[in-house]
């Protein structure tokens, strides 16, 4: 196996006979440091005061607490939550990743571990989607039958809420292969943020209507419930077609579908969209999702607002999401971007934000 040096390089510590002096005068050394500070006359120079016996040097004990205190270095060293950095570039052109100590509380809440596995079990992504989408659904689903059970049969309310929710939940896991190219798993650790929010947060938040509904039952008509139908479906509509579009496109750019879009091109190779769904504004899949969400406050009523707290919650995200997103994109696609932003001025909603 080649030195990592190089067979040619000099050599250093005096080579072989200078290396194998010091493994011999350093633990020398020590052990002379150590036996003279405990001596009474502490004298540096000179012989040691005495020499141990071997029963001395050898204690089951003391090696078990050495394995421990290197078994703990070495759990805290393993832990996800660290920053990783890459050291120098090495001989074969690669770089090693070393874990360095990063800030506890960011790393905690972000998350360090890109991608945590056991063997093929990937830890974000099946919390991604599965116990905290369905578990939501249920939640949805628990709230209608308790409906039922307190007062005859579900309100219509409790119905669109169901219905509206169910076909969201139906829809991520029928496109559930578009979930991997999302920031969450290209480029968020699985810290408490994801965590906490795929498992906790998810189910019971987003299940606020349904809960609300159950405790303060609401009057709908059928006009009024086929307007905020008209308003899902609309929002349904512009959030399935430009993930789809964007989808397809990404997939394969000469998709019959996609291939007579305009696009931008960039420096890594890849497109930008720049007409149809992409084209109106640079977010046009949060622009659908936030009309839905508005559609699944409305069954609510207007007389409180916390049945509105999953929009409100929601815009926020999506703003702040957009402007991470955007960050990434203007590192990916450089100029490239600045020319989409200049033909698509707006980020989410046309002419206003
Ligand atoms: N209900 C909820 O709590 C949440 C729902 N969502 C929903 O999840 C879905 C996914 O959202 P999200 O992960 O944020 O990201 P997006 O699906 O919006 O993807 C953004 C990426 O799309 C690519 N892209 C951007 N502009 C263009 C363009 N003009 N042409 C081609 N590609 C482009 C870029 O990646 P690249 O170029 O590398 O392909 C960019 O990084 C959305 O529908 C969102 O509404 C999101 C968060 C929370
Ligand atoms: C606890 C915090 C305040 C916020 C946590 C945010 C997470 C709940 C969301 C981050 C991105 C998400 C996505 C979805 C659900 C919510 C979280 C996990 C979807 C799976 C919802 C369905 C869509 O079709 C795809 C979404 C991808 C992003």
């Amino acid at each position: 196996m080649a030195s990592p040096q190089g067979s040619r390089a000099p050599l250093e510590f005096g080579g072989p006979l200078g290396a194998a002096a010091l493994m011999l005068l350093l633990p020398a050394t020590m052990f002379h440091l150590l036996l003279v500070a405990r001596s009474g006359p502490a004298r540096l120079l000179g012989p040691p005061p005495y020499l141990p016996g071997l029963q001395v040097l050898w204690s089951p004990r003391m090696l078990l607490l050495w394995l421990t205190w290197l078994g703990l270095q070495a759990a805290l060293y393993l832990l996800p939550a660290r920053k990783v950095a890459e050291g120098q570039e090495l001989k074969d052109k690669s770089r090693l990743l070393y874990p360095i100590n990063g800030n506890p509380i960011y790393d905690f809440f972000l998350g360090r571990e890109l991608n945590p596995r056991v063997w093929s079990f990937d830890f974000k992504y099946f919390c991604e989607l599965r116990p905290g989408l369905i578990g939501w659904v249920l939640i949805n689903l628990a709230m209608l039958m308790q409906e039922a059970e307190l007062r005859g049969s579900p309100s219509l309310a409790m119905w669109l809420v169901n219905g509206f929710q169910l076909l969201y939940v139906g829809d991520a896991l029928w496109h559930e292969e578009a979930v991997l190219t999302t920031m969450d798993i290209t480029h968020d650790g699985f810290g408490f943020m994801l965590a906490f929010g795929d498992l906790a947060w998810v189910p019971f938040t987003y299940s606020l209507q349904a809960q609300f509904l159950l405790h303060h039952p609401q009057p709908l008509g059928l006009p009024v419930a086929s307007v905020i139908c008209l308003i899902n479906a609309v929002g349904y509509y512009i959030f399935r077609g430009a993930n789809s579009q964007k989808n397809t496109f990404r997939k394969n750019p000469s998709d019959p579908r996609v291939a007579d879009l305009e696009t931008i091109p960039t420096a890594t190779g890849r497109q930008l969209l720049v007409s149809g769904w992409w084209g109106m504004v640079r977010h046009p899949n949060y622009l659908g999702d936030l009309i839905m969400a508005l559609a699944w406050s409305l069954p609510c009523g207007v007389s409180h607002l916390l049945p509105y707290f999953y929009l409100l919650y929601f815009t926020a995200l999506l703003v702040h999401r957009e402007a991470r997103d955007e960050q990434q994109c203007l590192q990916k696609y450089g100029l490239a971007w600045h020319e989409y932003c200049r033909r698509v001025p707006y980020r989410i909603l046309p002419y206003i934000y």
